[in-house]
């Protein structure tokens, strides 16, 4: 899944075209690409969606793209509008780029001048955005390049890809529990660098059968065995001047290992019969599950390539140890699941919050994302209660039962002769309520809100009153 919410919205009546410009505009851009077949369609998507490109033909002579174009624009004058227009048809060119168009691309589409001219526009966007984040690149629902968490582990996480994505050049080793998002982190670390404007090339190394994957990284030449009538081009090659992502690089057998270091020292690698070296600049970025220095240790692993690869290593947290993140990525997962449907999946109601709160994730976000599938289809049009959640999941609440309770242990009240202050030790119950009921939402006050069952206006009112109240506890109620 690409959910960067770098969304382009892609509007034309030619079906199959329309679909493959769609998958090359979704792999090279690293964007969600959202397809419409009429402007009808489009405008329906609009109103649901963030958008943040709107690439839609004129559908001339009616002109109806044009009238989109006006409604979008005028609607959100941040969307950014690429027109598809016949070569020939100045008139209609002006005509668009008066109406709000941000660039018009010639029709019949050419694709690389679809997906350079995609790229500027979504730059553009970015920059039209930026202020309104206030400086922050970090939207919380949105997340960081579509890896959602606002948990302190995985801030951290974002400002290491930050980093490293700027460098450009080393290779990077993107460690975690299978479900933990290597392959969001490595796209991440791809999208916000240097190489964004080139392709990013996954490659699962555990998934193509050991004696196929030498000829897909590296291709091969015209005649190298029997069955190659003709040259291919592998995928080291395709990813020239971008990224290689090598998933469950633990799986490369030793052969192919030696011949992936020699990408990176020397920066060139022969085909499969080749004889000619062919120069390659790639960022390589690998992940893995296993534990590499063990693997190094047991012989499986070459040690030379482990040290070139672990330059930089990221390591992503288990969910487990930031379960402040699951009510976010719960909303998230329920907007992407509710995308184009009448009914959607309301919400999680609290106490089956509570009881995903209790859970140990083995499956990680994988496995979140999975059982928020699954609601959506189960609970379409409803919120989602505890007994509505497989067996397992309601278990986790049982596991700890302790985990949820308050301790008041600490809150001394002296009924004394003249008696207490009775608004003030309700005050600090209150207080206390709130704060934990933020602590266990990861500070997501509507699903705060839920918890304490309260109306999010009244949660909000309540919190900012303290805050006035009393400055020790601004920080705390986030
Ligand atoms: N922090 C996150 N925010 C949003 N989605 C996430 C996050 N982490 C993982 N996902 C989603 O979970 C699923 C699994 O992610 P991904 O394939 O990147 O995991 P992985 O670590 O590469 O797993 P594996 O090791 O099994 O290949 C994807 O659909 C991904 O979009």
């Amino acid at each position: 899944m690409q959910d960067s919410l770098r969304s382009i919205l892609l509007v034309s009546g030619d079906s199959s075209k329309r679909e493959d410009l769609a998958v090359l505009l979704r792999d090279r851009n690293d964007c969600l690409v959202l397809e419409a077949k009429t402007p009808e369609q489009a405008l329906e998507i609009a109103q649901n969606e963030e958008i943040s490109i709107l690439f839609t033909d004129l559908f001339l002579p009616q002109k109806k793209g044009i009238e989109l174009l006006k409604k979008i624009h005028n609607a959100n004058p941040q969307v950014v509008v690429l027109a598809g227009v016949p070569a020939e048809n100045r008139e209609a060119q002006v005509e668009a780029l008066k109406a709000g168009a941000f660039f018009c691309i010639n029709t019949p589409y050419n694709p690389e001048e679809a997906v350079i001219a995609t790229s500027r526009a979504l730059t553009h966007y970015e920059l039209l955005t930026d202020g309104e984040q206030q400086g922050s690149k970090i939207r919380k629902t949105e997340g960081f390049h579509g890896i959602i968490g606002n948990s302190p582990k995985m801030q951290h996480l974002f400002k290491c890809i930050e980093q490293i994505a700027k460098e450009g050049t080393t290779s990077v080793l993107i460690l975690g529990e299978s479900g933990t998002g290597k392959e969001l982190v490595a796209r991440a670390v791809h999208a916000h660098g240097p190489r964004r404007g080139k392709n990013f090339v996954p490659v699962n190394c555990a998934a193509i059968p050991e004696d196929l994957l030498e000829s897909e990284l590296f291709g091969y030449v015209k005649g190298a065995f029997t069955g190659a009538a003709q040259s291919k081009m592998g995928r080291i090659q395709y990813s020239n001047g971008g990224t290689l992502f090598l998933d469950e690089i633990g799986d490369m057998k030793p052969s192919l290992q030696a011949k992936l270091l020699r990408v990176i020292q020397e920066k060139e690698f022969e085909p499969v019969g080749g004889i000619k070296p062919v120069p390659v600049d790639v960022r390589i970025v690998a992940a893995t599950h296993r534990n590499l220095e063990q693997a190094v240790e047991d012989g499986l692993f070459r040690e030379d390539l482990y040290y070139r690869l672990n330059v930089v290593p990221i390591t992503i947290p288990p969910l487990r140890d930031r379960k402040e993140d699951v009510p976010l990525l719960i909303e998230r997962f329920i907007a992407i699941a509710n995308r184009n449907k009448k009914q959607g999946l309301k919400s999680f109601s609290p106490p089956a919050i509570q009881a995903l709160l209790s859970y140990p994730w083995p499956g990680n976000v994988r496995e979140l994302e999975n059982l928020v599938q699954r609601m959506a289809i189960f609970c379409a049009g409803n919120s989602v209660g505890l007994k509505d959640l497989p067996e397992k999941y309601q278990q986790g609440r049982k596991e700890d039962p302790q985990e949820n309770v308050i301790d008041f242990s600490d809150e001394q009240v002296a009924f004394n002769s003249e008696g207490i202050d009775f608004n003030s030790a309700v005050s600090r119950f209150e207080s206390k309520l709130i704060l934990h009921a933020l602590t266990l939402t990861g500070g997501n006050k509507r699903e705060a809100a839920k918890l304490l069952n309260l109306k999010r206006t009244t949660l909000i009112e309540k919190i900012k009153r303290k805050k006035e109240e009393d400055d020790s506890l601004a920080e705390l109620l986030f």
